[in-house]
């Protein structure tokens, strides 16, 4: 099929290589010239897991192109994907749909023949309903369909989700419409190994907006638990996986650490906490608010942490911070729990340096005012605690690093914000690890 990808950032991008993989001819709309520059060179302008590589294969064989013209776009495709960014409000009363009402308002009349378009952005219930009396009014023919089909993918495995996705769930009201889906999504339909919800726009936006919302109230869920571990002595990994071991709780979504962050879902919870108020499901809008309110309430509990293991004030302390992305795989920094916390340190110790192995360009242009360093050995030189912020593997998998870091720093002092190290191996090098709601490890060596 010809298809186009509106807005090809995060989930764009990925999506438009996933479908040209999928053997259909894709054409990429992207408002900014130097992303639009990037992709056409081959090259993604984030670090996406297996990305690049589809990149390579498909832009060069013309099977995949990128382009600032939605005319063009109108044009070629018979089926349009809108990805564009829903960011929250600046008030934080929901989303800012500019970007999707923008695009389908321009989509629209440029269409001159039926064609389908398919919503991926993540929107609160009621916007599809909003974006067909755009089309109703503005299309440039008659037949043009509006199917919301929202995404689940997750950064740092974008191409294999998109590529072998678990659901894919379609809200729409056209029979048209949903043949046009299914021949989209044949080659992975015929696996066999996803399944296919067809239902009501409605259905559709509250399904993704839900998704969300549980695994945040999931991770607010452990974190909680963390903080009743604190007080008594507990452990939350043991009692994690513990609980875990019931299917009916499962143990995705049940890392403690300094809570949810990312480009996805604060802003959704926080648009579905508002939306669900609004419209009077007070239930759900109190459940949600106990969701966010646990979630801020990790970054003090990690700063606390980061004192005790000092043992005291921050104000002559020297500071590793290791990671800056939301969470290891990606060099996403929006909204990152990470960074967040690099600040709150670079406000209140003496001297704090941040080490992530994808991320320090993005970091450093959100925050030129921090400091960084490209290699992990400059970041630990000299540092009285290490902060593990972002669970890189070259971070937790790597056994030899307790035993090289401990060369250089002043302190064996680890503080792992994200309880993703073994802390057996960290403390037979002769550190003492910290943890929250876990009790400290000594060394044992
Ligand atoms: N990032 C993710 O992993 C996932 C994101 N989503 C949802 O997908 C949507 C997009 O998210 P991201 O890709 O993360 O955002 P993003 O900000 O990375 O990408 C959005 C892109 O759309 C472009 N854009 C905006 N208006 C445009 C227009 N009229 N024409 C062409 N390009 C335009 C922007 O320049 C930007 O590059 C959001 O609603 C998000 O909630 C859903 C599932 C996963
Ligand atoms: O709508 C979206 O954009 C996407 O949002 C999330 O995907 P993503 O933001 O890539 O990241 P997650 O892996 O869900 O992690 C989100 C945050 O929760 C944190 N987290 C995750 C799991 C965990 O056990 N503990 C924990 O603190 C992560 O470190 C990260 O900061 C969802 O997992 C996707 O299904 C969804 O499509």
């Amino acid at each position: 099929m010809r298809v186009s990808v509106i807005g090809c950032g995060h989930l764009g991008a990925p999506h438009a290589a996933a479908l040209a993989e999928l053997g259909h001819d894709v054409i990429g709309v992207e408002l900014n010239p130097e992303t639009v520059k990037k992709l056409q060179s081959g090259r993604s302008h984030f670090y996406e897991k297996g990305l690049d590589e589809l990149l390579d294969r498909h832009v060069p064989a013309g099977r995949l192109r990128f382009t600032s013209s939605l005319s063009e776009a109108a044009e070629f495709a018979d089926l349009h994907f809108v990805a564009v960014g829903t960011p929250l409000r600046a008030d934080g009363r929901g989303y800012d749909v500019g970007q999707v009402v923008g695009a389908v308002r321009a989509l629209a009349p440029l269409l001159r023949r039926p064609a389908t378009i398919v919503g991926k952005s993540t929107v609160t219930v009621g916007t599809v309903a909003r974006l067909q009396e755009i089309i109703t009014e503005h299309a440039g023919s008659d037949g043009v369909d509006l199917v919301w089909n929202p995404e689940f993918l997750r950064e740092g495995h974008a191409v294999e989700d998109s590529l072998y996705p678990d659901r894919i769930v379609v809200g729409l009201t056209s029979s048209a419409a949903e043949e046009n889906v299914r021949e989209v999504y044949a080659p992975i339909l015929a696996r066999g190994d996803a399944e296919l919800i067809v239902t009501d726009p409605a259905t559709a936006e509250v399904l993704k907006s839900a998704a969300n919302a549980f695994l945040s109230t999931k991770i607010s869920y452990i974190n909680a638990m963390a903080e009743v571990c604190e007080i008594t002595g507990a452990d939350v990994a043991t009692v994690a996986h513990g609980i875990g071991i019931d299917p009916r709780i499962g143990h995705g979504g049940m890392r403690p650490g300094i809570g949810y962050g990312g480009g996805c879902l604060p802003k959704d919870v926080a648009a579905f906490t508002h939306r669900v108020g609004e419209i009077g499901a007070t239930g759900a809008a109190d459940l949600l608010k106990a969701v966010e309110k646990v979630n801020h309430a990790r970054m003090d509990a990690a700063h606390d942490l980061v004192e005790r293991a000092y043992g005291g004030p921050l104000d002559t302390a020297t500071i590793a911070v290791l990671g800056a992305s939301f969470k290891a795989g990606t060099s996403d920094v929006r909204n990152s729990p990470a960074l967040r916390l690099a600040g709150l340190l670079h406000s209140s110790a003496a001297r704090t340096v941040i080490h992530d192995p994808e991320s320090v360009a993005a970091a450093r242009h959100l925050h030129p005012e921090y400091s960084y360093a490209e290699d992990i050995r400059t970041a630990l030189d000299g540092a009285d605690i290490v902060v593990l912020a972002t669970e890189w593997p070259e971070f937790t998998k790597d056994t030899a690093l307790p035993t090289t870091a401990a060369r250089v720093v002043r302190r064996r002092v680890l503080v792992d914000v994200r309880t993703a190290v073994n802390t057996s191996v960290w403390t037979a090098a002769g550190w003492t690890v910290h943890q929250l709601g876990r009790p400290v490890q000594h060394p044992t060596a």
